[in-house]
Parts: C-alpha cells; sequence; structure tokens
C-alpha cells in the first residue's frame, strides 16, 4: 500500500476547482497567450497546488494542477511544476498572508513592462481603483509598480522581490516584455488585485497613446 500524500487531498480538489473556473476567465480575456501564465493557491503551511509548466491555461483540467513544497519541489507528482514556481513559493513562504498567486501576460501589462522598463517602475496616482488594493483606503495614494528584468534565472528575480518586499507594502510587479505578478489572502482577493492592475496599467498606456500623462 503505497502512502498517504503529505497534504488533505480533498482540499487540493477544491483548491484545482477554484484555479481551474478563475483560469478560464482570464484567458477568455486573452491575458494568458500560447499557454503562457501561471497559478497556484497556498495548500497548508508547507505545500501549494499550482499550475504544471506548459499547459494550455484557456483549458486547465485537475491533471494539470499538482503539488510543491515551499522550496518549488514536487510533492507526490511526476510533473513539473510551473518553470516560475519560486516566484510562487517565494511568497507563500514569506507571509502566512499570502494565499493565491497569479501571473498572467496580457498585452496591456507587456507592453506596459517594455515602456517603463527603464524607468524601473510604472506609478499609479490619483485613481479610484488604487482601494482595490488591500490596505489602500483613498485614491490619494501613489502606487509604484517595480519593473523587474526579465531572467530565466528565478533566484535572481526571487531575490529582487525578496528586498521589494522589505521596503514596504507590495500587491504586484512587473517583468519586462513577460507579464504580471499579483497576489492576495486568497483567489477573490489576488484577481481584484490582477484585474485593478490590468485596468489601470491601461489607463496609463491610454493617456500616453493621447499623449496626456495626467
Ligand atoms: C509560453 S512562454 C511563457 C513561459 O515562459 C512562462 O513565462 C510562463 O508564464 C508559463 O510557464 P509555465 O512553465 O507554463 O508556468
Ligand atoms: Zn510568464
Amino acid at each position: 500500500m503505497s502512502d498517504a500524500p503529505p497534504f488533505d487531498t480533498h482540499r487540493l480538489c477544491e483548491l484545482a476547482g477554484e484555479i481551474i473556473v478563475n483560469v478560464r476567465d482570464l484567458a477568455a480575456l486573452g491575458w494568458t497567450p500560447a499557454t503562457s501564465s501561471n497559478f497556484s493557491r497556498r495548500l497548508d503551511d508547507r505545500h501549494a497546488a499550482i499550475t504544471v509548466s506548459g499547459r494550455d491555461k484557456a483549458h486547465l483540467r485537475e491533471a494539470d494542477i499538482m503539488v510543491v513544497d515551499f522550496d518549488g519541489r514536487a510533492v507526490g507528482s511526476d510533473h513539473t511544476p510551473s518553470a516560475e514556481t519560486l516566484l510562487h513559493t517565494q511568497l507563500y513562504r514569506r507571509s502566512p498572508d499570502v494565499g493565491c498567486v497569479l501571473h498572467t501576460h496580457s498585452r496591456n501589462q507587456t507592453v506596459a513592462s517594455r515602456l517603463f522598463a527603464g524607468a524601473g517602475h510604472l506609478r499609479l496616482e490619483g485613481y479610484e481603483l488604487l482601494k482595490a488594493f488591500h490596505g489602500n483606503t483613498t485614491h490619494e495614494a501613489a502606487i509604484d509598480v517595480p519593473v523587474l528584468a526579465n531572467t530565466q534565472h528565478m533566484p535572481t528575480l526571487a531575490a529582487q522581490v525578496d528586498a521589494l518586499l522589505d521596503t514596504g507594502p507590495l500587491w504586484g510587479y512587473l517583468i519586462d516584455g513577460h507579464g504580471l505578478y499579483a497576489w492576495g489572502r486568497d483567489m477573490a482577493e489576488a484577481r481584484r488585485h490582477l484585474e485593478a492592475f490590468e485596468f489601470l496599467i491601461g489607463c496609463e498606456l491610454e493617456l500616453r497613446k493621447l499623449h496626456r500623462e495626467h
């Protein structure tokens, strides 16, 4: 008889279902082109449920979600977890308040990441929708969305994200030519943050097309 997996399989099924339904929506918006993007949920204090690498995110099934520990190692699965697993697990390891991490490659996110890579950040300021970010109670705040240089070496990116988290609250970041990472306490909050970033980034791009900054 094989050993039982070291996590709650019923909970894994619930989380997989939640990921599948939500990611289907995000894919329908065109935010996960060409199998890009990855998604995860905290399973317990040592494990996360995350998408298997290379799967078509528009048509995820339960078999496309697997378990990793917070070092990014597969647990109870022969599949390869997302190539960017470390960018998820670093957040779970760092804070018990992080329950969900969403990474997408929308056109707006990708264009903005190119446009603002030189500055190193994109400032979002004066928008009512800034209140969508947990803990932010006014449109008068400014949020700087960091833009990190892209690399295939996840420990390099993870170290930069760790340094950013040391400096204050962070709800997400862009990677140059790549996409956006956003997170929250649960799926609903992470999705609200992701949607707020996408909308506000879109506004900033539109303003620049109109040759106006504010
Ligand atoms: C299809 S190119 C995109 C990938 O390189 C990567 O950035 C991505 O978002 C998806 O990688 P994955 O390993 O499927 O989680
Ligand atoms: Zn990616």
